[in-house]
């Protein structure tokens, strides 16, 4: 995926002020910056929801988006959700959203409805509808709010894995935790990304 001085403003309001990114196949990224410093608002340019006023962004191959706020009907039980994304991705199975189900614990509750799910566990339906196509580009935000540390664990597996199959695979959030496991990091600060150096790295 190649960002390319991505500008937006919500009337006088910047946001992002020439965001620019570069993302390799086969690489796990990670963009952190404080509340309200633009991280949805530049997810949502990434995955084409929002038009940017300035800039472009271009990505080969499929695409999958993990947005913050669950789009769900909560009459729906887990496997209609299923079925209703395999019809509109194309697929003639469940493999992969079976697999994603699996490493994150969550095979259990097929036939339970939306609305009576966890907010942990409607997180584990979000992540397995976002990737149960099994997309070359992967955008994820905040992808493990309300994940118990069992599932945080869990989590960082399958993003190590679906990374070392060659996707590229960013995380946004708020917190900077585990950044070891990162290939690449920025600070989203002022509009901009500023590379995030890691304390072992500033130390030495
Ligand atoms: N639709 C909108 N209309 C007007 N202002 C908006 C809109 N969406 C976001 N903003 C403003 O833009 C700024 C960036 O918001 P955004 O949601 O992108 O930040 P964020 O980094 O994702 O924050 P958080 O960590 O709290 O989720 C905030 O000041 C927010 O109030």
């Amino acid at each position: 995926m190649d960002v390319h001085d991505v500008h937006h403003s919500y009337r006088q309001h910047a946001v992002l002020r020439g965001v620019g990114l570069r993302l390799k196949p086969g690489t796990l990224a990670g963009i952190v910056g404080e509340n309200g410093a633009g991280k949805t608002t530049l997810l949502k340019i990434l995955s084409g929801e929002l038009r940017p006023d300035r800039g472009t962004v271009h990505h080969g191959g499929r695409f999958g988006y993990c947005p913050q706020t669950v789009v769900l009907d909560d009459s729906f039980t887990v496997r209609q959700h299923l079925d209703f994304f395999r019809s509109a991705f194309g697929l003639t199975g469940l493999e992969r959203a079976e697999e994603v189900m699996e490493t994150l614990a969550f095979t259990e509750y097929l036939d339970q409805r939306a609305g009576r799910l966890s907010g942990g566990s409607r997180q584990k339906l979000n992540l397995t509808l976002a990737l149960m196509h099994d997309p070359d580009v992967l955008l994820l935000d905040e992808p493990y709010q309300g994940f118990d540390w069992e599932t945080y664990l869990r989590f960082w597996e399958l993003a190590t894995r679906l990374r070392d199959a060659g996707r590229s695979v960013l995380v946004v959030s708020h917190l900077a935790y585990d950044i070891d496991r990162l290939d690449q990091l920025w600070r989203l600060e002022g509009g901009r990304l500023h590379i995030q150096e890691r304390p072992t790295e500033a130390a030495a």
